[in-house]
């Protein structure tokens, strides 16, 4: 059983007037006014964004736009140096034990310990998420992604490819209703890569689990979510709907990647 079926969000979070209640009634994921800053070095300048349950967003961009930074600050690995996030009305400052229980956020895969297995991984994370043995869904999704079979062997001795799906399965652990994930499909093989799009596009859609991806694989935006989102130098210059994603999908005279061309240089030149 997930460990987040019973809680009921905002419940340490202030009373929310009317208006943030009706947003906050289905916002997984708000983020107001985030900045981040490495020393010096302004990266994000101010992110304003709420994703719903059950949404399917890619962030996408240029190299260096900031999308890693952001989703550190949402997962709460960089405190940002203004704003606020969000999470199941959770505050992430302010309550953030409540706000993290709720996000799965599959950490960079070379930072995964050499020396345990895989299973002996899967076993301890459970274990963090308040559960006794690792959950079905997770050793199905290993089964799906072609992990099994490596599972009783040393995280040492894993490929890059390998050490991704380890990473995506813990991630995933305990079915928490927002994912949060960095290039997931870096380095999967063809049909590793499809498994893991339908997986989150049926968890999105068929459990309600909120999905934000940052990659560069313009097949995800293109296909398979509902929102795409253009960070470029720090700031959100575009939000494409699931409406205008569907009319971008039926003209065949259009494609995502010459919209998001175009928002590019329209960017540049602003
Ligand atoms: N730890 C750090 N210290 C200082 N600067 C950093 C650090 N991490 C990232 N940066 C800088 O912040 C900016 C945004 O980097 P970030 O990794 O968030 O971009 P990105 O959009 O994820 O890039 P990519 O698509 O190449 O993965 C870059 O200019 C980068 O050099």
């Amino acid at each position: 059983m997930s460990p987040f079926r019973n809680r009921s969000a905002g419940d340490d979070a202030p009373p929310p007037d009317r208006a943030e209640a009706a947003i906050a009634g289905d916002a997984m994921l708000q983020v107001e006014g985030v900045q981040h800053r490495y020393d010096e070095h302004a990266v994000l300048h101010g992110i304003d964004l709420v994703l719903r349950r059950g949404e399917f967003a890619a962030l996408i961009g240029p190299n260096g736009s900031g999308k890693t930074t952001l989703l550190h600050c949402l997962a709460g690995l960089q405190r940002p140096s203004a704003g606020r996030v969000r999470i199941g009305g959770h505050d992430l400052a302010r309550a953030p034990a409540a706000a993290r229980g709720l996000l799965g956020f599959a950490v960079d895969p070379a930072r995964l310990p050499p020396l345990l297995s895989g299973r002996e991984c899967l076993r301890l994370f459970a274990g963090t998420r308040g559960l006794r043995e690792v959950p079905a869904p997770t050793l199905a999704l290993s089964e799906l992604l072609n992990l099994g079979p490596m599972l009783d062997r040393r995280v040492g001795h894993y490929s890059l490819g390998t050490r991704q799906k380890l990473a995506i399965a813990l991630g995933l652990l305990g079915e928490p209703p927002l994912l949060v994930l960095d290039e997931p499909l870096n380095g999967l093989d063809p049909l590793s890569a499809y498994a893991l799009k339908r997986h989150l596009q049926d968890l999105a859609h068929g459990r309600g689990t909120t999905v934000l991806l940052a990659t560069h694989s313009i097949d995800v935006a293109e296909r398979f979510i509902d929102r795409a989102l253009l960070l470029v130098d720090g700031r959100l210059r575009r939000d494409w709907t699931a409406q205008e994603l569907v009319a971008i999908r039926a003209d065949p005279q259009r494609s995502l990647e010459q919209a998001m061309v175009e928002a590019l240089s329209a960017a540049g030149e602003a």
